[in-house]
């Protein structure tokens, strides 16, 4: 079962930010979304997560349509987007926060303290969990928004800059936990990140905007070969 939008449009007054473009995530696949400043990433991903209303175009969940449907019948339905700035509640410990999401998707409280705890330890996180969530470092707390999307048992995950601000031994840390969760639970993962060599290694497909259009799709090799995307995401130059 796909998440797909298509030939959507999105307009903020006279601009058109989203231009008749078509995206399509399979369950169990990393999907890179890259493009320039400004290209419409984050509007395509609040298209797909149903925080952002399409002018023209479809979106649908398998067969199901989903153009109009409140966010909360996305989040309902396993469609999960996380945040370039992590949202912790700062009061509670690791594993409180983590619990709430199982909690919001039917678990008892004693089965979401386990859930919590045995994804925390997936996430190498576990040494933290009974610490206050303001008591994380920078890494860790990148982490922890991981873990808290996981906790509401994403169908696709949609992750605006994973790895932003992450030292390189951290982006791969981060590249090889993210392919075990899409290992472990078969969700479709979908990455808009700026880091090319983690595009690049990290997804089977990359899609790439630009101006709100579709420039190419395409395997990494496929797109880092492509003249179209050379010459109007980097100007020429050689990407990754
Ligand atoms: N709420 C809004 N109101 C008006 N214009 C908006 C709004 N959100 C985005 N835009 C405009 O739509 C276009 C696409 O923005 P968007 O944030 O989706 O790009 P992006 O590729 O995510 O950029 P970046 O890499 O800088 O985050 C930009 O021209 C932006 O200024």
């Amino acid at each position: 079962m796909d998440l797909a939008a298509e030939h959507v449009t999105v307009r903020f007054g006279g601009l058109v930010a989203i231009d008749d473009v078509s995206i399509a995530i399979s369950p169990g696949e990393v999907l890179g979304l890259i493009g320039p400043n400004g290209a419409g990433k984050t509007t395509l991903v609040n298209v797909l997560a149903g925080f952002q209303a399409i002018a023209r175009g479809s979106l649908r969940l398998g067969e199901r349509s989903m153009a109009g449907s409140p966010a909360s019948s996305f989040a309902r339905s396993g469609i999960v987007r996380s945040f370039q700035s992590v949202r912790l509640f700062r009061g509670m410990t690791l594993s409180e926060n983590v619990e709430v999401g199982f909690v919001s998707r039917g678990s008892g409280r004693q089965q979401a303290r386990e859930r919590a705890l045995s994804l925390l330890k997936e996430l190498n996180l576990h040494h933290k969990a009974h610490h206050p969530a303001n008591a994380l470092s920078y890494g860790e707390e990148r982490r922890a928004g991981l873990a808290r999307a996981l906790a509401l048992e994403p169908r696709f995950l949609l992750l605006d800059e994973p790895a932003a601000g992450l030292a390189a031994a951290e982006a791969e840390e981060l590249r090889q936990t993210i392919l075990a969760l899409r290992d472990r639970y078969g969700c479709g993962i979908l990455v808009i990140e700026h880091n090319m060599a983690l595009v690049m290694s990290l997804c089977d497909r990359v899609h790439v905007i630009g101006s709100g259009k579709t420039i190419a799709i395409g395997t990494p090799e496929a797109v880092r070969a492509d003249q179209a995307v050379r010459a109007a995401y980097l100007g020429g130059k050689e990407l990754g």
